[in-house]
């Protein structure tokens, strides 16, 4: 009925719920008091003894039970209201705290538009949860125990019956709780599968139209789609199924107790302006169950809204404290180690196998094999966005595990092939790198990486940069990324194809600048293009997860090995093309 963990957690919206249940519990008795008014009047109609003192003292309980009720109802929409936006607030401030806690990391237990659904949704659904359920929860089980003590003054038998014929909503709503729980899990999972496929297919919508894919993947989602209406349509069958047999049971039961109540006037057992007071308040007994029944399903929805929420919470954070080994970590040479480590990203397969390697400080290592064969994976290790299975990484002396991702952030920059703007000025970008940096040291790094001229007839740092650079060529972005690394000025960097899919130009200028930058940091290049790694002072060479062969290019050249022939046959293949393109 209950999601235990999420009262637990908002334990501090009690007053708020306790201050709903009296306001719904002060309407009620106001109630009670206009229906005792009313079956007096009837009463006094009935026999003929009707005056202006009763009309007059029946329009004064109308007028105060609208006055007493309307107070009443908006003081529970303001509790309502404080509960459900205390409750978004705070869980969405949580939420946003353990996604910077996990940095990229939450992506391996949660895909990002699950995350944007429950944040926005999900969240939502705890609204009602908290604004309208449980006060209505704890209302359902007050009001008829009042209204028991109440009728139960008149006639016990009659309050009895009342009372015992009320449990039989809970009992329906378990029945149907059952059910619910594991269609709504379903429905969950398919809503969030379609967030899922619909914002993929928007990202890569470019890429469908170029292979004329779209509409192949358009009908793919409508089938998402359709499954989802089913689901969404047997959720509401199923809801209004159970509010139907609440009805039946809520009214039924009512009207039991109606019959009840004239058999006991008949018999002389009660008055008849008791047996209309009851016949007025019978159906009150049930109604705040049946409304219970009704958020119910919402509640529902709330719980394993509440699920999806805590699981992204409980995600373990590996937090280390960044100052207790401070002392320790200043000293820290930056150079990395690779010790017997095996990797895999599921169970069962590796793709890193038993490798080890040391790079130097101030090293220039270039990482190269074929497609597949680990390379990434290798850049992933050394950023611990993923955790050997066994071995260890080390930078220096420390275990990359014991080392806080702020930590590895501030010493190691990885720049891919894929690099991200944001939508902004050249200076926003630019200042993502450096905090500190002055406008003369972003156009000097704008510079290193040769663009600073095409900037400033583009307006400067000011410039704008339009959503996903597509103001930008695939080189200039590259380069911008670059100037934004070089920025950073961290001890490591990591270029991941970071000259994939350029144009030759920003690639040799972009070479350039690794070669540079390689003099005074320790600098790692994963590249296909083995022309670009022939400086490099190390060359590790890949295949199948594990390094087969090691050196410079030049004693790789000579072993003629599998480096040799890989070079060999690109140096081919490129002279080739040359020839074909002239
Ligand atoms: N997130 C992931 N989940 C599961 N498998 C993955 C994941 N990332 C990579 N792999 C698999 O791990 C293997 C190594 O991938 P990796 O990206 O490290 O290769 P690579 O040498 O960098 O390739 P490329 O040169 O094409 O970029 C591949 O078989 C790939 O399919």
């Amino acid at each position: 009925m209950f999601h235990k963990r999420l009262l637990q957690e908002f334990k501090d919206n009690q007053k708020q719920v306790v201050g709903m249940v009296l306001t719904q519990w002060i309407s009620l008795l106001s109630n009670v008091a206009l229906m005792f008014v009313i079956a007096n009047t009837i009463n006094t109609i009935v026999k003929d003894t009707f005056t202006t003192k009763q009309m007059v003292q029946l329009f004064l309980t109308f007028v105060a039970v609208i006055l007493i009720r309307g107070g009443m109802t908006k003081m529970n929409d303001t509790m309502s209201y404080l509960a459900s936006t205390k409750v978004k607030s705070r869980l969405r401030e949580v939420m946003n705290q353990k996604l910077m806690d996990l940095g990229t990391r939450y992506r391996k237990s949660m895909a990002t538009s699950e995350i944007v659904q429950i944040s926005t949704e999900g969240v939502e659904q705890l609204e009602i949860y908290f604004g309208r359920y449980v006060p209505q929860f704890f209302y359902s089980l007050l009001a008829p125990i009042t209204l028991f003590v109440i009728v139960s003054f008149m006639s016990i038998k009659v309050a009895l019956v009342l009372l015992l014929c009320v449990p039989l909503i809970p009992v329906s709503i378990i029945a149907v709780q059952k059910f619910a729980k594991k269609m709504l899990n379903k429905y969950w999972g398919i809503y969030t599968g379609l967030g899922d496929t619909f914002l993929e297919n928007l990202q890569g919508l470019t890429t469908l139209k170029i292979y004329q894919a779209d509409e192949r993947y358009a009908k793919k989602m409508d089938e998402e789609a359709e499954k989802f209406r089913k689901i969404t349509m047997r959720v509401l069958i199923m809801q209004l199924n159970s509010i139907s047999v609440m009805d039946l049971i809520a009214y039924g039961g009512a009207a039991v107790g109606i019959i009840l109540s004239i058999l006991e006037y008949r018999s002389g057992q009660i008055t008849f302006v008791q047996c209309l007071f009851i016949m007025l308040i019978a159906a009150d007994f049930f109604l705040p169950l049946r409304l219970l029944g009704s958020f119910f399903h919402i509640a529902m929805n709330g719980n394993a809204a509440a699920n999806k929420i805590f699981a992204l919470l409980d995600m373990p954070v590996d937090k280390n404290d960044f100052n207790e080994q401070d002392g320790k970590r200043q000293d820290l040479k930056a150079n990395i180690k690779f010790n017997k480590v095996t990797f895999g990203y599921e169970e069962g397969q590796t793709v890193i196998n038993d490798i080890s390697f040391v790079i130097p400080k101030n090293s220039y290592t270039a990482l190269v094999g074929t497609s597949g064969c680990g390379k990434s994976t290798i850049a992933s290790l050394i950023m611990n966005d993923n955790r050997p299975n066994e071995g260890h990484v080390l930078m220096g002396d420390c275990d990359i595990n014991d080392l806080s991702e702020e930590f590895i952030h501030n010493k190691i920059t990885r720049i891919r092939h894929d690099s991200y703007l944001f939508k902004g000025t050249v200076e926003d970008n630019l200042r993502m790198g450096s905090e500190q940096a002055t406008k003369d040291e972003m156009l000097h790094a704008l510079e290193q990486v040769d663009l600073l001229e095409t900037i400033m007839e583009k307006g400067g740092l000011s410039m704008e940069i339009t959503e996903k650079a597509a103001n930008l060529s695939g080189g200039q972005k590259q380069r911008i990324a670059l100037a934004r690394a070089i920025l950073h000025d961290s001890e490591v960097y990591i270029f991941d194809e970071a000259t994939s899919n350029i144009d030759v130009e920003s690639e040799n200028k972009i070479m350039e600048v690794i070669h540079t930058l390689a003099k005074t940091k320790t600098v790692i290049l994963i590249s296909h293009r083995l022309a670009n790694v022939v400086k490099a002072d190390q060359v590790l060479v890949m295949k199948n997860g594990k390094i087969i062969e090691t050196g410079t290019h030049e004693d790789l050249m000579r072993q003629q090995k599998y480096y040799h022939q890989l070079y060999t046959s690109q140096k081919e293949l490129e002279k080739y093309t040359e020839e074909v393109a002239n």
